[in-house]
């Protein structure tokens, strides 16, 4: 993978990822952090275009922690320094991508299978920021993003847990196939993904339900992060910038001009 991001003009989605994107980075990404966490996903890749054009002067003596292995590649073909939460468990601030956030920033997570150390990372930080583009901008979680809650299951244990996901509530749990191979997505960390649609009133209020799934024994992380994101910035069409912040704030703001 190559941190190049294409000079030909940006689709309008990619635009306002890049908007989110820069706009996070501009304001949370401070010449005094210097352990930053870099998270997964489509807009992840402007996040750290953003904090490269933050100059060397400031890199130099920053470590960047990633979440999983696109995050790796991004931080090392950007020349940036690579660390690893298991020396940096404190971060001063994690920019990630979501699948899709709540009004009260709760968010499905793991639409890429990263979600175990996504959530690792952002436990770790002092702050944490969602970015993204106005389609994951929701009020209620499962209303745009479907598929259901990623859930991350020791390969052993997939055909019990995918069973109980069946019983409490998700008779459609599937185990997520992997596209050009045949079988299982594995993620980085060896294990399995169930998908586990679940309805919406159960979704409305969604830390009941993420501890109800995290007691299957075999779960290993649960794509569902809640009360965790301090901000979630979102890219419009416009140009212009939602912010969404943990107090229940919404500000609309002009995303940066380069
Ligand atoms: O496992 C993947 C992560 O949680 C991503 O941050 C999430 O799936 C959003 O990815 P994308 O921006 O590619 O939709």
């Amino acid at each position: 993978m190559t941190l190049t991001i294409s000079k030909v003009p940006l689709s309008a989605i990619e635009e306002a990822k890049k908007l989110a994107a820069w706009t996070a980075v501009d304001k949370h990404v401070l010449p005094e952090h210097k352990v930053i966490g870099i998270g997964s996903g489509s807009t992840v890749p402007y996040v750290v275009e953003r904090i490269v054009a933050q100059g060397p002067e400031v890199n130099k003596d920053r470590v960047f922690i990633p979440t999983g292995f696109q995050s790796k590649e991004l931080i090392v073909d950007a020349h940036l320094s690579l660390g690893d939460v298991e020396q940096y468990p404190i971060i001063d601030v994690t920019i990630d991508g979501a699948d899709e956030v709540d009004t009260e920033l709760n968010c499905i997570k793991g639409g890429g299978a990263c979600h175990l150390r996504e959530k690792v990372l952002a436990e770790a930080a002092d702050t944490w920021i969602i970015v993204a583009d106005y389609r994951k901008n929701s009020q209620v979680l499962g209303t745009t993003y479907t598929q259901g809650v990623p859930v991350e299951v020791a390969p052993f244990a997939y055909a019990k847990v995918l069973q109980n996901l069946h019983h409490i509530g998700s008779p459609n749990a599937k185990l997520r196939l992997a596209k050009m191979k045949a079988g299982p997505v594995v993620s980085d960390n060896g294990n399995f993904v169930i998908d586990a649609p679940f309805d919406a009133e159960k979704m409305k209020d969604p830390y009941p339900l993420l501890a109800q799934i995290k007691m299957l024994t075999g779960v290993v992380e649960v794509g569902l992060f809640c009360h965790m994101a301090k901000a979630a910035y979102f890219g419009n069409q416009d140009g212009s910038v939602t912010v969404k912040w943990h107090d229940g704030k919404v500000d609309q703001i002009a995303g940066p001009q380069s």
